[in-house]
C-alpha cells in the first residue's frame, strides 16, 4: 500500500481517487506523496518518508523545488491543465473593463424600488457606455499555456495582438495563431498598448517587471489584467497609474492589501483555475504522474528534475539515483553495480540544470550492501529501490 497525505481542498467535490494499492493519511509522516495546491511550503522540510510533491496547478512560487531537489523530493506541477479557465476569465475581465457591466449592474440594484425603473434605466444608461475590444491593442506577456491561449482568443475578437516571450516553446509557438505578432522586448510589447495582460510564472526576472516604466508606455486609459501572480507587478507603480489616469481598470486574481486599497479594480479570489473542469484536469495529471514515479520511477513534468521514462517496472529490480548533475555518476554508479556482478537490462541518465536522475532495470535484486554503496556516493541525494 502507498501513502498520499493531501493538503488544500483538492477539488471541490472532494474526488481524488489513486485507485487500487493506495489510501489517504493524515500523518505526513506516514506519507509516500504529498498532493497539494496553492500552500506555501517554503521553511517547512518534509520528513524522509516524502518522495514525491504533485501541485495540482502551473505555479510553484510556493514550494522551494531547489532545496526539495537536493533532498531528493521531486515535485511536479500540471502544465496546462487550467490554462483553458484561466483564459475564460482573463476574456471577461478584458470585457468588464471595457463596458461597465458591473457599473450598470450595481445601478440596477440600487434602483431596484423604482416603479419606473425601465424608463429610468434607459436615461442612466449613458453612464455606462463602453468601448469595444475589436481593433483595440492588447500586450500579452508570456505565451505559454495560458498567454497563447488569451491571444489566440484576443485575435477571435479582432483585436490586434502583440505577444512576448523570449523563452516560448516549439509546441506554444506551434499553437499561436500567425496573426499574433511577436516582439523582442517588452518595452516595444507594451508602447501604445490599450490592454496588457501578464502571464509568466513568479521568478527573479519576472518579480516587479511592470513597473512604472512600463506602465508609462501604455496608452492612457490602459487596461492591465494580471491572473499570473501578485509578485508580478509593482503595486506602487499601477496604484500611481490607476490615481494618474495611466490606467483605467486594473483587473487581478490577487487581493493583497494594496490591490484592495486601490480605485477602479476587478479583483478575484485568486479564481482564475476555479472551474470544477481545471481543479479535475489538474487532479487527474498530478496523480498520474505521481503514481508513474512511485509504482515505475518515470519523471513527466517535474519542475525540477528531468523528464525520463523506462515504461513500466518489468525486470526483477527497477533502482533510481536521485543525485547532482556533476560528471563520473554513471561511472561510480556502474562501477558499484560491477562489484556486486549485477546484469543491468536498460540504464537511462537524464539531467536538467542541477540535478540528474539515473535508474536501471537488473535481472536480480541488488544486496543491501550495494545499495547503501550507492547511497554513500556523495553528490547522490536518494536511492529508490522501486522494485
Ligand atoms: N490565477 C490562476 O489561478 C492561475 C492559473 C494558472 C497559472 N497561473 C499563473 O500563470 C503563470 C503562467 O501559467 P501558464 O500555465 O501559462 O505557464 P507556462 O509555464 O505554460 O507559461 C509561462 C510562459 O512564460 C514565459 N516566460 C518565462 N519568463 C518570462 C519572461 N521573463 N518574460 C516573458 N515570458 C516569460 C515562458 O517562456 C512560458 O512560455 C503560472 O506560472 C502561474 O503563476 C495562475
Ligand atoms: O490551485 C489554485 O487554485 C490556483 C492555481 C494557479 O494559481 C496555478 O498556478 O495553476
Amino acid at each position: 500500500m502507498r501513502h498520499i497525505k493531501t493538503i488544500d481542498d483538492i477539488t471541490k467535490d472532494g474526488k481524488v481517487e489513486f485507485g487500487d494499492g493506495y489510501d489517504f493519511v493524515e500523518n505526513t509522516e506516514e506519507a509516500d506523496a504529498i498532493l497539494m495546491r496553492s500552500t506555501d511550503l517554503h521553511g517547512y522540510e518534509p520528513p524522509s518518508s516524502i518522495r514525491a510533491i504533485a501541485r495540482c496547478g502551473a505555479g510553484v512560487n510556493n514550494i522551494p523545488t531547489d532545496e526539495y531537489a537536493k533532498r531528493g523530493v521531486v515535485v511536479f506541477n500540471s502544465p496546462g491543465a487550467n490554462s483553458n479557465a484561466v483564459k475564460e476569465l482573463v476574456i471577461a475581465m478584458l470585457i468588464l473593463s471595457s463596458r461597465g457591466v458591473v457599473q450598470s449592474m450595481k445601478w440596477v440594484r440600487a434602483h431596484a424600488d423604482d416603479p419606473n425603473i425601465l424608463v429610468d434605466a434607459e436615461k442612466a444608461k449613458k453612464a455606462f457606455v463602453g468601448r469595444e475590444l475589436k481593433g483595440k491593442r492588447i500586450g500579452v506577456v508570456g505565451l505559454g499555456n495560458v498567454g497563447s491561449k488569451v491571444a489566440n482568443a484576443c485575435v477571435d475578437l479582432g483585436m490586434q495582438v502583440y505577444g512576448y516571450d523570449p523563452f516560448i516553446s516549439v509546441e506554444h509557438a506551434w499553437a499561436l495563431s500567425r496573426d499574433v505578432q511577436r516582439v523582442g522586448t517588452l518595452e516595444d510589447l507594451c508602447r501604445g498598448c490599450d490592454y496588457l495582460t501578464v502571464h509568466v510564472p513568479s521568478k527573479a526576472d519576472t518579480i516587479g517587471m511592470i513597473d512604472a516604466d512600463v506602465l508609462g508606455l501604455l496608452n492612457p486609459g490602459a487596461v492591465l489584467i494580471n491572473y499570473a501572480r501578485e509578485t508580478i507587478v509593482d503595486e506602487d507603480a499601477v496604484d500611481a497609474a490607476l490615481q494618474g489616469g495611466r490606467l483605467s481598470w486594473f483587473a487581478t486574481d490577487f487581493a493583497t492589501p494594496k490591490t484592495v486599497a486601490m480605485p477602479n479594480t476587478f479583483i478575484t479570489t485568486h479564481s482564475g483555475a476555479g472551474t470544477g473542469e481545471a481543479e479535475a484536469n489538474c487532479a487527474d495529471m498530478a496523480i498520474s504522474e505521481l503514481k508513474d514515479y512511485l509504482e515505475n520511477g518515470n519523471i513527466a513534468n517535474s519542475v525540477n528534475y528531468p523528464a525520463c521514462s523506462m515504461g513500466k517496472a518489468r525486470a526483477a529490480s527497477r533502482v533510481a539515483c536521485l543525485h547532482a548533475n556533476v560528471p563520473n555518476m554513471i561511472g561510480q554508479i556502474t562501477a558499484i553495480l560491477a562489484k556486486d556482478n549485477a546484469n543491468v537490462q536498460r540504464m537511462v541518465n537524464e539531467s536538467a540544470g542541477e540535478n540528474a536522475y539515473t535508474m536501471f532495470d537488473t535481472d536480480e535484486h541488488l544486496e543491501d550492501s550495494t545499495i547503501d554503496a550507492l547511497k554513500a556516493i556523495p553528490a547522490v541525494y536518494r536511492v529508490r529501490v522501486i522494485k
